[in-house]
């Protein structure tokens, strides 16, 4: 327990003390477990008054080094230097700004008396619920998303609980899409620090800037360079929102505790000529560096997952996220529909980040069902770029992650005319531009599919290459069609849409967004400890949420289950892949721990070319294994649910 007399602190300003406490559980600490209190008392300045006698200055002198006015309180000028005091003492007023410990009106009689809150709120005590309640009374009274946006971005640990409370109606304004004009606006409306700007400026000093990030266990890291942010290219260090929003669903979708997050943007400059000359733009004004520092252009994405996949444990949500997503929706809709992957054929308009590495998971899943080698599985999949059709005639100047996709056909000049050579079930946009599928496009797709599968994942909403009232009523107008089905095409977007009424059918357009992976995804790999992301698990990952889509939701139109049970959906699709990653490992695993614990007692008599083997054997295993945190838990999914983090305030001793 740890006393201390405000008033001699406060006006003596002999040091800085820190109270921090972590707690630790599931390896994710949300459960409340053991909790661990760290107090480090820091004193580093001399008493200023002591001082400026020593030195025989000003005796009038401030504590934070400025000068005393008849008041006593600091009168510095400009030109005076001033040490900036704070204090971080759990209570009093500094408890009402903390972050993590603040209750607001939700602190109880007895923690008001204990931590000096007295006086410092008015007398009510409400409740965590009332808060939310108001709370969101005041986000719906904006109309404007964006102002939404910044009304939840101010939120401290409330964010949290009315995020994972609300999540159908929060997610579009913390994330897609309001998040993308967040970024456009983020130098305008930039209050506080909310991630770690690493930039060029401060080259060779990157250590340093991670060690002032005040959390010290962190589990999650998302970083971007800002070059592509959703649809809307080049927002340089206004990026930031990205990560910021993503992590926000780390922890309330997927229960990774907030302060094991960490939002990382890479500034090495933009392209955008409008924020270089934008008054509010917050990162380096200078144009984007390339040359030696070339792995953070954005078009890197593959060359960077190839070099760190194998060597850390990395996760491009662009590039594998969106695959698994995508994987996820289509196999719920085929298991509704009837029919199988491998006699499906998919298109796609964009054949970049997102739209390759789609098709490379869904080249997987059709080698696994079929037992096909990956390139004949490649067969079914076309994709269109910005040139047309990609073919085997533009192999050679082709970038190569478009390569694997370059099959024999003439060349296509444009995506209707690919339709129609190529006769998809299956339609993806992955383009960044929108309004691409044109009623012609739709109309085509409905022309020889009974049900035509259509996924317009571009975000924002602007980008979108079409609309969910476009997709149902284009897909049902031309009465030349052999088929009179009603609500025809079965589309998901990245961005959300309204329900759409057509002929008294209502349609609920599903949210293809990688918004329903990353957060359970992360989730499995924290709580299994592992090592390296596997293909495998993103396939597991993709069964998992195909799973939770019941009959009742594909009635409706919905390829993906309704986001307001995403927790539990996080968890389950934490345990495929944490159990994903304990059985890549299990191979060589459990034998080897049989052996070793069933030779525990002779190991010693070993002779000294045994023990070298079995001692290379264990270092094998070591380097082999992707779950590390052992022993596997029998019921992953309520381990996954044990492990994560709730916002429900806790009570203060
Ligand atoms: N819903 C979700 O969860 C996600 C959605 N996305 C969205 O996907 C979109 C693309 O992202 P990403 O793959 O990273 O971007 P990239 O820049 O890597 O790829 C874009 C691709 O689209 C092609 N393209 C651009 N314009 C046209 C056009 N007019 N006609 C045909 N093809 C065109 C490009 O062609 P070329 O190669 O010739 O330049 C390129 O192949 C973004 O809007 C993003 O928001 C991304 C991730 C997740
Ligand atoms: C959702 C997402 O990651 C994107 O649009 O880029
Ligand atoms: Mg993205």
């Amino acid at each position: 327990m740890l006393s201390l007399n405000r008033g001699t602190f406060l006006r003596k300003g002999l040091g800085v003390l820190r109270v921090s406490l972590s707690s630790s559980g599931c390896g994710n600490g949300g459960g409340g477990g053991e909790r661990e209190s760290r107090v480090a008392m820091e004193s580093t300045l001399k008493d200023a008054r002591d001082g400026a006698a020593a030195v025989d200055v000003d005796p009038k002198l401030t504590v934070s080094g400025g000068v005393e006015d008849v008041y006593g309180e600091d009168r510095a000028t400009e030109d005076q230097i001033v040490t900036p005091w704070a204090t971080y003492v759990a209570s009093g007023f500094s408890l009402l700004r903390d972050p993590h410990y603040n209750k607001g009106l939700a602190f109880t009689e007895k923690e008001r008396d204990a931590h000096y809150l007295r006086g410092l709120l008015p007398p009510v005590v409400i409740t965590q619920q009332l808060q939310e309640k108001k709370m969101m009374h005041i986000i719906r009274q904006y109309e404007v998303p964006l102002q939404k946006y910044m009304a939840t971005m101010d939120l401290q640990r409330l964010f949290y609980k009315l995020l994972i409370d609300n999540v159908e109606e929060l997610l579009p304004v913390v994330y897609t899409p309001t998040v993308g004009e967040a970024c456009q606006k983020y130098g305008s409306i930039y209050r506080r620090p909310q991630g770690l700007y690493i930039s060029l400026k401060e080259k060779g000093k990157i250590l340093e800037q991670l060690k002032n990030w005040p959390e010290r266990s962190i589990q999650v890291i998302v970083v971007t360079d800002g070059e592509r942010i959703l649809g809307l290219g080049d927002l340089g260090c206004q990026g930031m929102g990205i990560p910021v929003g993503k992590l926000a669903l780390y922890a309330a979708l997927g229960g990774v505790r907030p302060s094991a997050c960490l939002p990382i943007t890479i500034d090495v400059g933009t392209n955008n000529e409008q924020l270089l000359k934008d008054e509010f733009y917050i990162g380096l004004r200078q144009r984007r560096a390339t040359g030696k520092f070339e792995d953070f252009a954005n078009h890197n994405a593959f060359k960077l997952l190839a070099k760190y996949g194998s060597t850390h444990l990395t996760f491009n949500d662009d590039i594998q996220g969106t695959a698994s997503v995508v994987l996820a929706g289509l196999l719920a809709a085929l298991k509704l529909l009837g029919g199988t992957f491998a006699n499906q054929t998919f298109l796609f308009l964009g054949a970049g980040e997102a739209g390759t590495g789609i098709a490379e998971l869904l080249a997987l899943e059709i080698s696994k069902q079929t037992k096909a080698p990956l390139e004949e599985a490649r067969k079914k999949i076309w994709l269109v770029d910005s040139k047309g059709l990609i073919v085997s005639s533009r192999k050679d100047s082709l970038k190569h992650f478009k390569r694997p996709w370059a099959h024999e056909h003439e060349p296509v000049k444009d995506l209707l005319d690919a339709i129609k050579a190529i006769k998809p079930t299956v339609l993806i946009g992955s383009s960044g531009v929108g309004k691409t599928f044109t009623k012609a496009v739709i109309e085509a797709m409905a022309s020889f599919n009974e049900k035509p599968l259509i996924l317009a994942l571009s975000n924002p909403t602007s980008q979108s290459e079409c609309t969910a009232q476009e997709a149902y009523t284009w897909s049902q107008t031309n009465e030349s069609l052999s088929f009179k089905h009603k609500g025809r095409a079965i589309f998901a977007s990245g961005s959300p849409f309204d329900p759409v009424e057509y002929n008294g059918v209502v349609n609920v357009p599903g949210q293809a967004n990688n918004a329903y992976i990353f957060p359970g995804f992360g989730l499995g790999l924290v709580m299994s400890g592992a090592i390296r992301v596997h293909d495998e698990m993103l396939l597991a990952a993709s069964e998992a949420l195909a799973e939770e889509v019941t009959k009742e939701n594909f009635d409706k139109g919905l390829i993906y289950p309704p986001l307001s049970n995403i927790r539990k959906i996080s968890a389950h699709i934490a345990a495929n892949v944490a159990a994903k990653a304990y059985e890549l490992g299990d191979f060589i695993l459990y034998p080897v721990f049989l052996l070793h614990a069933s030779s525990m007692n002779s190991v010693i008599y070993l002779s000294f070319p045994l023990q070298l083997m079995l001692l290379l054997l264990l270092f094998v295993i070591f380097l082999s294994r992707v779950a590390t945190r052992l022993p596997r838990p029998e019921n992953l999914v309520k381990y996954a649910e044990s492990c994560m983090y709730t916002p429900n305030y806790r009570s203060y001793r």
